[in-house]
């Protein structure tokens, strides 16, 4: 049980959107989002507040249906049946568990009531909601009320409720955020854990880069209603393709390349928090592009400490010093500094995302 369903004609990619748009009245949710879910893949979909995260879940989940597009799971159009014969599975950011069941009762509910397959066996149905349970750490729950238990736990009800159904996919709509920050960091980890167990692939939407990047084997990002890059954690942290991906990644700042001495002046630039090194005016070494800006304040955040400059037009910049290897002088508030970078460092956008 729970085994990931091989695709029968073999295609490798479990969910595909392809040029997927949203409108509401005027207002442009998703403007032609593509987007590819391997098998076997926890991925991540990070987007600010209104980016679309939400509604994109509920599209695939067929809770609504796109004006423009096609939506597959294994190559076979979903868009256009109805929620419950897509078997996809869906973790609600308020988990969704009915108060008046216990929580194997929330776990068999499903099972009971799935339109494809239903199961009747009464004693198949307690023995296969109570692996669920123990697939996510709750052997022995099962008699509980769902309001006796930790937020945690009731986390992982949903969880099992969604996993029982054995579904092609589970869509989890920012599954971290009811949680505290000790129990977020645990959470991480199980349904990492539990996702490697099953093989079966976790769209995971989420306003936090940390979350993203932690989590996701692969991270999407969605900005201006599309997909602005997905990659692996690594490649978008390192290697942005555009300002759009680079602005979520909370690590890079950017600003108009004609700011900047010594580069091009077309298009804007990047380079990393942790990648600016910062001199007296005047003390650049040579062949280290550099701009100007005010030192306005600094923060220290345990191993790291951050500095706030001002650019002359007026752009934030932020610079992480490492307490262990410390590179920046001595800063006065207000004074003007020269913010320089190998060149090497550098990322070069030209145009919109
Ligand atoms: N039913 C609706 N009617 C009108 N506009 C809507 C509706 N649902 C969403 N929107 C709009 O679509 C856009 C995307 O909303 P959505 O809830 O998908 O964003 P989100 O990324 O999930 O945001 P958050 O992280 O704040 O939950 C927003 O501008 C929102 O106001």
């Amino acid at each position: 049980m729970f085994a990931c369903e091989k695709s029968i004609n073999g295609e490798t990619d479990v969910l595909t959107l392809s040029r997927v748009t949203r409108r509401y009245g005027a207002n442009t949710a998703l403007d032609g989002v593509d987007l590819v879910v391997p098998d076997n893949t926890y991925m991540a979909l990070l987007g600010a507040s209104g980016a679309g995260k939400t509604t994109l879940l509920r599209l695939i989940a067929g809770f609504e249906e796109p004006d423009q597009g096609e939506i597959a799971i294994h190559g076979e159009r979903i868009d256009g049946q109805p929620p419950h014969l897509r078997d996809i599975g869906f973790v609600f950011q308020n988990f969704a568990l009915f108060p008046h069941l216990t929580v194997a009762q929330n776990v068999e509910f499903g099972l009971r009531h799935r339109a494809r397959a239903p199961i009747t066996d009464d004693a198949e149905i307690r023995a296969r909601a109570e692996a669920a349970l123990e697939l996510v750490g709750l052997a022995g729950f099962g008699h509980r009320g769902v309001g006796a238990i930790s937020g945690g736990q009731r986390q992982r009800v949903a969880l099992a409720r969604t996993l029982v159904c054995e579904p092609r996919i589970v869509l989890l709509d920012e599954p971290l955020g009811a949680l505290d920050a000790n129990l977020r960091a645990r959470m991480c980890d199980e349904l990492r854990a539990i996702r490697e167990r099953l093989k079966v692939s976790f769209l995971h939407v989420t306003g936090s880069e940390t979350e993203a990047l932690t989590m996701g084997d692969e991270v999407a990002v969605l900005a201006g209603g599309r997909i602005v890059q997905s990659d692996a954690p690594e490649m978008l942290f390192t290697a942005p393709r555009n300002a759009a991906a680079a602005r979520h990644l909370n690590a890079w700042n950017i600003f108009p390349a004609g700011l900047c001495a010594g580069g091009a002046a077309q298009g804007e630039i990047a380079v990393r928090f942790d990648q600016i090194d910062v001199s007296p005016p005047g003390a650049v070494p040579d062949g280290r592009p550099h701009l100007a800006a005010q030192y306005l304040t600094g923060e220290f955040n345990g191993p790291t400490a951050l500095s706030f400059f001002r650019a002359e037009d007026g752009t934030l910049l932020q610079v992480v010093d490492h307490l262990s290897t410390p590179r920046l002088p001595e800063l006065t508030e207000g004074a003007r500094y020269d913010l320089h970078f190998a060149p090497d460092a550098a990322r070069q956008f030209h145009g919109a995302a």
